[in-house]
């Protein structure tokens, strides 16, 4: 190889090496190539360094004190001098340190200590088992700096005492005083934790919106929490969230007190509106709702229901109140010119009479023909205005009844049509048949038959098989249409005075008077036949709609939910048995 002195020939030398090697021309490619020609040893980057320079790279967040450090780093990385590097990350690490000088130079003394002991030979400490307990440190302890300099010293102690790794970083990881949850346990705490930080922010604040004292400590304690890692800080966060459980529970109680006060009141209100208001049947069918709403427990699901309906039923009513309010004005009106119509008859009637009176006594007192002729004449005269006035008036009194008879029909068909959306409060919407509602108006109203007329009643609960395949398979307004059409077929199974209800979703409940449980049984079996007849039709797709059902008759001193709880488990009975079954409850 020649021999060049000149650092510009060297460095063209270098370019020309490189090319002819199809080298990168990389910085570190170019300076071993240059320190070669040059017949320079090549300044290879110390492995300690390497490392350390690989684990900066790795670090996502370097603490704010090691940012420094990396930015040392950088920097060397553009010049390649190391010893410069080494004595600069030696300083910062002595500033990143952060207490008083006598830790900064305990640094700078670990790190040459470091790079000693890696160069030097220990039995049983080869250098990449070195270099792997390095990274052990660095990657367990690397983000707590002052941890990491008990590590550090430690490990490099184990090399020059030639101690082993496992045994130094057992006795390092010995529990400090620090009552951390490591290990196992700590995932486990951990993941408690969050539940219940989970359970605090999504089922505790959430709900604290109209309380914003207990909003505000709810949300305290969900801080609290996050930073709680130690069973030390667990046992302050019980102590704290005792207490608040506490306060939530006594809120509770009041705004319990305060809803069930609300209750009675409302309660008291509508039971006096009911009874002044007995004869206003549109009345009576918002009423019905309201008690129906606050006799049994709040559910906000039952309420957004009966709101709905409600809102549509006002919404109907107010239409047919316009109408009647103006069907009962032109009524009023037209008694009134009826009445006036009859006061000018009397009073033509009236004056009539006057007249003849007056023109008898005139004729009475004359005995002169012509005069006599005269006053005939003007009798006939009125006689004939007075038969026309009677004409007339009894046309118009032909018309005024005519007419008020309409306004009358009409009144009659607008209040039944007024009842008829009233009603509607008490029948499901999509089937037409009693909705929960209606059918417990039917059932008290049933109930009290059977007892006083000693007749049986039963109860048959029917519930669709394999309804949510029907839904998935046609979609669900197909589904919606499959439970119209079997709605339709059991009404016209059954008898005029039977009641069918909506129960569920796809559940309904039949009430069968004078019926005995047997008897029941082959009704409701009867409807299954016609529905093997009657296909429900989707796309002219005939589709089979099975049910199983369960019937009980009722039992002297049962209460409805008891009869019906007792159909509910002879239909589950029939669906064990298969489906499409009847089943009588014993
Ligand atoms: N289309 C429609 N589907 C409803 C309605 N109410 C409830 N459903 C559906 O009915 C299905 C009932 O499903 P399941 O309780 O599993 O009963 P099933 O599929 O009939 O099964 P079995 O009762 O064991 O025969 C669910 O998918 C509900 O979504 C409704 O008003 N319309």
């Amino acid at each position: 190889m020649a021999d060049f002195s000149n650092p510009a020939e060297i460095a063209r030398e270098t370019l020309k090496q490189m090319a002819m090697s199809r080298l990168l021309p990389t910085p570190d490619n170019y300076r071993k190539t240059y320190c070669q020609i040059a017949g320079v040893p090549v300044e290879d980057t110390h492995p300690v360094l390497q490392l350390l320079t690989e684990r900066f790279s790795k670090l996502q967040k370097p603490a704010f004190e090691l940012q420094r450090t990396k930015q040392v780093l950088d920097d060397h990385l553009q010049s390649g001098n190391w010893n410069a590097w080494i004595e600069k990350i030696l300083e910062s690490l002595a500033d990143a340190s952060d207490v008083d000088s006598g830790k900064g130079n305990a640094w700078a003394e670990l790190v040459r200590d470091l790079i000693k002991q890696w160069d030097l030979r220990q039995a049983g400490w080869t250098t990449p088992k070195k270099k792997e307990a390095l990274e052990k440190v660095l990657i367990n302890f690397g983000s707590k700096p002052d941890l990491l300099f008990t590590k550090l010293d430690a490990l490099v102690t184990a090399w020059s005492d030639n101690v082993q790794l496992d045994d130094i970083l057992q006795e390092e990881l010995e529990p400090t005083p620090s009552s951390e949850i490591k290990g196992d346990a700590g995932q486990v705490f951990q993941a408690w934790r969050d539940l219940l930080i989970y359970t605090l922010e999504y089922g505790v604040v959430a709900r604290l919106t109209t309380a914003p004292d207990l909003h505000e400590e709810a949300m305290a304690l969900v801080t609290r929490l996050r930073e709680t890692t130690e069973m030390k800080g667990l046992e302050a966060f019980s102590t704290v969230a005792k207490k608040f459980w506490l306060k939530l529970e006594l809120r509770n109680e009041s705004d319990q007190t305060l809803m069930l006060g609300l209750q009675r009141l409302l309660r008291l209100l509508v039971n006096n509106i009911s009874e002044l208001v007995a004869d206003d049947s549109w009345m009576q069918g918002q009423v019905e709702v309201i008690r129906a709403v606050i006799d049994q427990p709040l559910d906000s699901r039952f309420l957004y229901e009966m709101e709905e309906s409600l809102s549509e039923l006002i919404f109907k009513q107010g239409h047919l109140k316009q109408s009647l309010v103006e069907a009962k004005h032109t009524f009023k009106n037209m008694i009134t010119s009826f009445i006036d119509r009859l006061s000018t008859m009397a009073s033509s009637t009236g004056s009539y009479h006057d007249k003849i009176v007056s023109y008898s006594s005139e004729i009475k007192q004359t005995d002169d023909l012509t005069k006599i002729a005269s006053i005939v004449d003007r009798l006939m005269d009125d006689t004939r205005s007075m038969q026309l006035d009677m004409l007339r008036s009894r046309d118009e009194l032909v018309k005024v009844r005519e007419e008020a008879e309409k306004a009358s029909e009409k009144v009659t068909a607008l209040e039944k049509e007024i009842e008829l959306v009233s009603e509607q409060v008490r029948t499901d919407q999509l089937t037409g048949v009693l909705n929960r509602r209606g059918m417990e108006d039917a059932f008290a109203t049933e109930l009290s038959r059977a007892n006083r007329e000693h007749k049986k009643l039963s109860i048959a609960l029917l519930d669709i098989d394999n309804f949510k395949k029907l839904n998935d398979r046609l979609g669900h307004q197909a589904g919606d249409m499959a439970l119209a059409h079997l709605a339709k077929v059991v009404k016209d199974v059954l008898r005029p005075t039977d009641s069918v209800a909506r129960y569920g979703g796809e559940e309904f409940v039949i009430l069968l008077p004078s019926t005995p449980v047997e008897e029941g049984v082959l009704v409701m079996q009867r409807v299954q036949r016609e529905l093997t007849k009657r296909f429900y039709l989707h796309n002219n797709e005939r589709v089979l709609i099975t049910f199983s059902c369960g019937v009980a008759e009722y039992r002297e001193g049962e209460d409805e939910m008891d009869v019906i709880g007792r159909a509910d488990s002879a239909m589950y009975q029939a669906k064990l048995s298969g489906k499409n079954r009847v089943e009588i409850s014993e």
